[in-house]
């Protein structure tokens, strides 16, 4: 592996990383007070506003589910929870089971491996938008689903989570049809199509999906592209999504896909070969990377998620580089 004595600069990321690591033993600062009110949204129905400001990153629900199934279906016992009957219930379905499917959120698996679903009495008001300024993400070690803010959240603001994954490569029409099941029209600002915002989204998306196609293909080589242009790709990539404002959990792949590529690179000069000083630019970009990706899924998952874990795990890798 390569060495990175006598580099103070990818020495001093390093002595950062390994105490990040260190913290991420610490038990998760969830909050104490209520950060959020259940109110009448503008988009329709019931949602959740923040009653204060809240900073990028901050835990806002860690919640146990008021219960849960395997095969979709709703049990008569669950149907009669007085907390679950208070949820919204589609009017086209006013039945339990419409009101589960319009409610529901992925769980972990069984112990028989079978998908779960729960439903929460506070997540189950959160309302979708294509450009969310929340994440939702189930903790199976915790056993906790949290959402946590993504973007700074000024106080009287809608909390959104997108409903659906993968929608950063889809255009406005797929994911409406993503949300079929929902049964409403998605008005979020990318989902306006005459606004500036609505029209640079389109066409960033459909960039994303060239890139991805392009990303994948190389993965698969099936068309492999030179190893410079596929760190273009990655870039190209990770800009575009932030500039959508889609920070989370793709941003977090992107992040992988670049450290990826820097700890192949670095692993082909293993044997020596390769300028010493190419080899420590490397690291430290690589360390960069590593350390933002880390932040990203703290932010966003929460310093106890298996997010975080399999990030250090990628972090342990670059820094044994570094040893
Ligand atoms: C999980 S519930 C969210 C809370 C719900 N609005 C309520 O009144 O309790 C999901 C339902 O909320 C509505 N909804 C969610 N996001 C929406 C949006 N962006 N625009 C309009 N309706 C939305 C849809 O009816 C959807 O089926």
């Amino acid at each position: 592996m390569a060495a990175a004595h006598g580099n103070t600069e990818a020495q001093s990321t390093y002595k950062e990383l390994q105490s990040a690591l260190h913290r991420l033993g610490c038990p998760p600062n969830y909050p104490n007070v209520t950060l959020f009110s259940v109110f009448t949204s503008p988009v329709g129905g019931r949602g959740l506003k923040a009653v204060k400001d809240i900073p990028r990153g901050t835990p806002i629900i860690c919640e146990k589910e008021l219960f849960w199934v395997v095969n979709g279906t709703v049990g008569a016992i669950q149907a009669r929870d007085p907390h679950f009957q208070a949820l919204f219930c589609p009017p086209n379905n006013p039945t339990p089971q419409g009101r589960f499917e319009a409610n529901r959120f992925q769980m972990g698996k069984d112990t028989e491996g079978r998908q779960k679903e729960g439903i929460f009495e506070k997540a189950s008001r959160l309302n979708h938008s294509c450009v969310p300024n929340a994440y939702f993400a189930w903790n199976y070690k915790s056993r906790r689903l949290t959402v946590h803010a993504i973007v700074d959240v000024p106080k009287d603001a809608e909390i959104f989570v997108n409903y659906c994954a993968d929608e950063h490569l889809m255009d406005r029409q797929q994911r409406q049809q993503g949300l079929g099941s929902y049964q409403f029209n998605c008005t979020c600002q990318a989902c306006q199509p005459n606004t500036n915002f609505g029209m640079a989204s389109a066409q960033r998306r459909q960039e994303m999906q060239t890139l991805d196609t392009r990303i994948d293909n190389n993965a698969n080589n099936t068309l492999p592209v030179e190893r410079s242009q596929q760190l273009i790709d990655i870039k190209a990539f990770s800009l575009l999504l932030q500039q959508e404002g889609l920070f989370y959990p793709q941003l977090a792949d992107v992040y992988q896909l670049e450290v990826s590529w820097y700890i192949r690179e670095i692993e082909q000069f293993a044997d020596g070969t390769g300028s010493t000083r190419y080899r420590m630019g490397l690291l430290e970009e690589a360390l960069e990377v590593a350390r933002k990706q880390l932040e990203w899924d703290v932010a966003c998952t929460g310093h106890d998620s298996p997010e975080v874990k399999k990030t250090s795990r990628t972090l342990k890798v670059i820094c044994g580089l570094g040893q």
